[in-house]
């Protein structure tokens, strides 16, 4: 499997191509889309000889790319999820395929294969007759396809789309009145369920929208988040149209309050297998000054502040910060929370005992690996969403004096090719 929807196979010319619709151990006949000197791209338009790794998987909509490995079984994409990472650290990290093979550890299986999703972000456009629908985009395209129910989502969520699309077009008419995005986030530990409108600023139907949306989704907190479409991250206002303003999750012994904007860890349980893999990893004690980068609402800070590390916890999101100072409050732990730009606060941390890096897709900013160097914290924990730029950094760090001592991959995606990695260094150099 690639690291992508697609399986990669081999033409009888012996090219590369990478097929969407089959699995490692497929013989397929296929259409080629795409035929580039060194690779090819294709779909299946027949299945010659099914792999013993297909599985028929419940039916969900066709049309939604959002589990593009629910044909494979779980057993091979955690297998591939490993494999994926360690042709990250051969090709990007330019390790020995050994010392790899030595260092990745079997990926760590989810608790749920379906029914994980804490979130699901539904895109908003209009159908064929001019009325509003909700739906998941195809990845990396503005083609939405529209969706009904998710099995990949908490029981709570899994029939939302379809209420919410019935609901928002009674609320709305034919109109989007600027809606773009509709993000939903549950929990089956608290019971929390929370709507978030993303729409344009400007005017916008209050009233309507929160008492249908009240009424017929039983939300327990609803919150219009006005943004620029093309700048969806760039936040103007929040605003709580119905219930408590915020959603709450526990995780491991602390519960998080997280704002819409904010990020959260979209797979509960497994995120208590992250943090679990980053305290084992850093053995700190009491007294240990630990810096946590990228810290969103303290996922990690505060299980290390509550084993006793002092820490300090950079992160740039406005919404993360407010939630992380609350968080912290709320868990009755300290920390120091500097919110930023990494690459510019991490050198003004002075000396560090431990670092938890945890970067969005594109991994470390240019000059952070050195800012590490000079900060010199003995062991370093680094959470990654993507294994290439990750093994990109890998290489950096082991340039600057520390070894990657351990890499555990942990599926938070089942039914995707994407896949987390908790990975520990040590300081070589004294
Ligand atoms: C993958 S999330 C991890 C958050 C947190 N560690 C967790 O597990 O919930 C990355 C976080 O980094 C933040 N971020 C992105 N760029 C940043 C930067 N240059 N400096 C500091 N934080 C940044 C994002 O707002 C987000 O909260």
């Amino acid at each position: 499997m690639s690291y992508g929807s697609a399986a990669v196979g081999r033409l009888k010319s012996g090219k590369t191509v990478f097929v969407e619709g089959a699995v490692a151990g497929d013989n397929v006949a296929v259409e080629l889309v795409q035929d580039k000197k060194t690779f090819a791209r294709a779909r299946v338009c027949q299945i010659v000889e099914p792999s013993p790794l297909r599985e028929q998987r419940p039916a969900c909509q066709a049309a939604c790319s959002g589990c593009p490995w629910r044909i494979l079984s779980y057993g091979a994409q955690l297998e591939a999820k490993r494999a994926n990472v360690m042709d990250a650290l051969v090709k990007n990290g330019k390790f020995p395929r050994e010392r790899a093979e030595q260092l990745v550890a079997a990926t760590v299986p989810s608790k749920r294969e379906w029914g994980y999703r804490n979130k699901i972000e539904l895109g908003c456009g209009t159908d064929g007759r001019g009325l509003l629908s909700l739906g998941f985009y195809q990845e990396g395209t503005h083609q939405l396809d529209p969706v009904e129910c998710c099995p990949a989502a908490v029981r709570p969520l899994q029939k939302l789309p379809r209420a919410l699309s019935g609901a928002l077009r009674y609320a709305l008419g034919s109109e989007t009145c600027g809606l773009f995005r509709v993000g939903v986030r549950g929990s089956v530990r608290t019971k929390d369920v929370e709507v978030a409108l993303w729409t344009t600023p400007g005017a916008f139907p209050r009233a309507v929208a929160s008492k249908t949306l009240a009424s017929s989704c039983k939300p327990t907190s609803l919150v219009r988040v006005m943004a620029d479409e093309g700048a969806a991250r760039k936040v103007k206002k929040v605003e709580a149209l119905f219930g408590k303003g915020c959603w709450e999750e526990q995780l491991g012994d602390f519960r998080f309050l997280v704002s819409a904007p904010s990020f959260f860890q979209v797979n509960t349980a497994q995120a208590e297998q992250l943090v679990q893999l980053v305290l084992e990893g850093l053995e700190v004690e009491p007294g240990t000054y630990v810096a946590d980068l990228y810290a969103g609402g303290g996922t990690f800070s505060i299980p290390l502040a509550a084993a006793g590390a002092d820490v300090v916890a950079v992160e740039a999101a406005g919404s993360s910060v407010r939630d992380l100072r609350r968080n912290a409050q709320r868990a009755d732990v300290e920390v120091e929370v500097v919110g930023g730009d990494t690459a510019r606060e991490l050198p003004e941390l002075g000396e560090l005992d431990a670092l938890v890096v945890d970067p969005p897709r594109a991994g470390l900013a240019p000059g952070v690996v050195d800012s590490i160097a000079a900060a010199g914290p003995q062991k370093v924990a680094y959470v990654s969403c993507d294994p290439f730029t990750w093994a990109r950094d890998v290489a950096l760090l082991e340039k600057s004096g520390y070894q990657l001592h351990s890499a555990v991959p942990v599926d938070l995606f089942p039914q995707t090719y994407h896949v987390e990695t908790v990975s520990i260094f040590r300081r070589a150099i004294q």
